[in-house]
């Protein structure tokens, strides 16, 4: 059921002082995740983002996670990924592997990168298509209220635009209800081309992270989080209400400068 804007479910709020205590806390949430999923279900199935998100993951490929976490249950997906080449410098998944997937013991076979040899369109068909048989062997499970899958962790960035995965504001595929995995060629941000995770996906997830600093996205957050009422725009970012699952934002105090009084002190 679609929350109305009074109804809107903020989410857990973690405001940091650094980016070191940040990407401390986002370590420990990922691993407390990661091992109470091993622990349910016997897997961690993780979608990534792509931009500045991979490096506030690094403390992950340092000790005590590299050593504690469970990597052979992993397995990686991308909420949104750029239809290049793997090895092309725009690439989410060239970003994810240089940045974290090197780093650690992660099963091959068991990180599902997007078909980089064909169009947008049937990327976005061919990735469908393999979540969905991942679904059926119960890798991802599937969300109780709606038919989509639902990820242990879906981690997102937030644009400046206040773009989440490759969902821009006015953009037809944020309404997108019926497929999984959708496609755009007319990306506003640079390259126009790439896949991505639809919002009733995003929503099913068991747990979703955004994870935002630096004062370039502090607006956006403030749109996306205060309750600024029906005039303000409705940024993708503010549609991040999944059903089921937890809501948490990682911020620095750049990203949280904008934040209303009300919500930095809950
Ligand atoms: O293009 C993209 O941008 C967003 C935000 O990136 P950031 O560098 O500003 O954090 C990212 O989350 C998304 O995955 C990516 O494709």
């Amino acid at each position: 059921m679609a929350l109305s804007d009074g109804q809107k479910n903020r989410g857990e709020l973690r405001i940091h002082e650094s980016l070191d205590e940040l990407m401390t806390d986002l370590a420990d949430y990922v691993a407390e995740l990661s091992e109470a999923s091993v622990k349910e279900r016997g897997v961690f199935a993780i979608a990534l983002s792509g931009g500045s998100l991979i490096g506030l993951m690094g403390k992950l490929c340092e000790a005590p996670y590299n050593k504690t976490v469970d990597w052979s249950k992993w397995y990686i997906f991308w909420a949104d990924e750029r239809v290049v080449a793997k090895n092309h410098a725009d690439s989410n998944y060239k970003l994810a592997k240089d940045g974290l997937l090197s780093k650690v013991p992660i099963v091959p076979s068991h990180v599902h990168s997007i078909n980089d040899s064909v169009s947008a369109e049937e990327a976005a068909e061919d990735y469908e298509f393999v979540i969905r048989q991942l679904v059926k062997t119960r890798v991802v499970s599937v969300s109780e209220i709606s038919d989509c899958p639902k990820f242990d962790l879906i981690l997102l960035g937030l644009g400046p635009d206040g773009h989440i995965a490759s969902l821009f504001p006015n953009h037809s595929a944020l309404n997108e209800r019926e497929e999984w995995v959708t496609f755009i060629t007319d990306s506003p941000k640079p390259p126009p081309e790439r896949i991505t995770f639809t919002m009733p996906v995003i929503n099913s997830a068991s747990n979703v992270a955004v994870v935002v600093t630096g004062d370039s996205k502090a607006e956006s957050v403030h749109l996306a989080i205060d309750d600024v009422g029906p005039d303000s725009p409705l940024i993708p970012a503010r549609m991040v209400q999944p059903a089921m699952g937890k809501l948490v934002w990682f911020l620095d105090k750049l990203a949280a400068s904008k934040l209303e009084d009300s919500n930095l002190n809950k």
